[in-house]
């Protein structure tokens, strides 16, 4: 099974409109008493009915068969995949992981089964906070179809193409690309390497947006006409497939006879999109001083506190370094924010090894952490007489204002790196009172 893209349209949170068959989307109604070709209409709303224009997210489906129409949901197991962030003690210890381990050849894992729970705060019954899931998968879904109604996905693939077919239609993103697929939205996922792996991060709160830029001007960081949002594209088959749900923290599954991946035509502003993070435009320090990471912001969701997010996503991107007399990389810190790390691409200018692509880390609330002894020890005699590069790399972080929990299953994974705090031992007293 594939859907071919139809390709994109651009801009964030435009009303777009798009149709696979001419003539499909009603003209100056959402509804009439019959729609075109025999479809259905179908209104699927991100926001509440009520929230203020600026803020209201809602689409207009035109398709073969409503949503409704499918069997009775029952438990699936998998356990990896959950929304359980344990309210008991929680280690402040810096942590960090190697790379998710690639299913065997004997044990062909798809998307949904191969998402494993690292972290989270809040869940979907506050409708706050967020889970840090990875995933690591060799097999497209075949005959099967996911949702998740308990928040948007931000999916960050770190190894392996993704055929994302939504019922909107089609994003295809390769890593140093985004997507972000809607709560409530249908999809499948193949994979075209045969392989993938990746982060999610599952935002149970306001929905993501482009963050003000205040001083900064009209343009910068991420510009919203590189978003892109699918053309209508459709699939008409029938079969005995698998919808997957996940409600309330946990999967569940129904007998479906057709794709639901059956929209002819949609337009609204409530659909997935994909952005590339080499198109971000970084902005930073040309005097002195490495700047907060907030510079570093991609998309924001907000929290009920003005400035504060309920979760962010913020790219560490190639760029130049510049900065006089100053510490070029990330300074040592203790932030009240909590934050997630993952690295797409290359290296990370403040850890000079151990943090390596498809590994994370997490340090939360007021733990303290910075560069390793030998990123300080080299940027502490760099010769700042010339601009320094910052080329092959793509790190991230999932920044949240809750503390991030780690999963007992993250904790005691055999990936997890034990000895993580040592990167920082090495560091020398060098005090000496005058
Ligand atoms: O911890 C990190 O590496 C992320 C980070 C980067 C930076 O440039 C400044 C602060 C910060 O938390
Ligand atoms: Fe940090």
């Amino acid at each position: 099974m594939a859907i071919s893209s139809n390709g994109y349209q651009s801009g964030f949170g435009n009303e777009f409109a798009s149709e696979a068959i001419a003539g499909t989307l009603p003209v100056g109604r959402n509804s009439p008493q019959k729609v075109a070709h025999g479809l259905y209409a179908e209104q699927l709303s991100g926001t509440a009915f009520t929230a203020p224009r600026g803020e209201n997210r809602r689409s207009w489906l035109y398709r073969i068969r409503p949503a409704a129409m499918h069997g009775a949901f029952e438990p699936y197991a998998q356990p990896r995949l959950h929304n359980d962030f344990e309210a008991g003690p929680v280690t402040p210890d810096q942590l960090r992981w190697n790379p998710l381990p690639m299913p065997g050849v004997d044990a062909p894992t798809d998307f949904v089964d191969g998402l494993l729970t690292m972290a989270g705060n809040g869940g979907p019954a506050a409708m706050t906070g967020m889970g840090v899931h990875m995933y690591a998968a060799n097999k497209s879904m075949d005959g099967r179809f996911f949702y998740d109604a308990d928040g948007e996905l931000l999916i960050v693939p770190q190894h392996g193409r993704l055929h994302v077919a939504t019922e909107l239609g089609v994003l295809e993103i390769e890593p140093q690309e985004i997507a972000v697929i809607p709560r409530g939205m249908r999809f499948r996922v193949e994979l075209p390497d045969g392989e993938a792996r990746g982060y999610v991060c599952e935002n149970f709160g306001a929905l993501l947006r482009l963050p003000d830029l205040g001083p900064i001007g009209s343009n910068g960081l991420a510009n919203p006409r590189d978003f892109l949002a699918p053309q209508a594209a459709y699939e008409d088959i029938e079969g005995e497939f698998e919808l997957i749900a996940k409600f309330q923290g946990h999967l569940w599954r129904a007998d479906i006879g057709h794709s639901p991946l059956d929209v002819v035509g949609w337009h609204g502003n409530y659909a997935p999109y994909k952005y590339d993070l080499r198109r971000f435009n970084a902005i930073g320090s040309i005097s002195f001083d490495h700047p907060d990471p907030s510079i570093f912001l991609v998309l924001t969701s907000p929290s009920d506190t003005a400035g504060v997010g309920n979760m962010d996503f913020a790219i560490f991107p190639p760029r130049w370094l510049v900065a006089q007399d100053t510490f070029r990389p990330p300074w040592f810190h203790r932030n009240i924010a909590s934050e997630f790390m993952g690295l797409i691409h290359g290296a990370y200018d403040a850890k000079a090894e151990g943090f390596v692509p498809g590994g994370c880390s997490l340090h939360n609330c007021m733990t303290g952490h910075g560069p390793d002894a030998a990123t300080f020890d080299k940027a502490s005699s760099a010769d700042l007489s010339m601009p320094d590069v910052v080329r092959d790399t793509m790190a991230f972080m999932f920044e949240a204002r809750a503390v991030i929990r780690p999963t007992v299953q993250a904790l005691q994974a055999s990936h997890r790196q034990r000895d993580y705090q040592a990167c920082w031992a090495g560091l020398r007293r060098n005090f000496a009172a005058p």
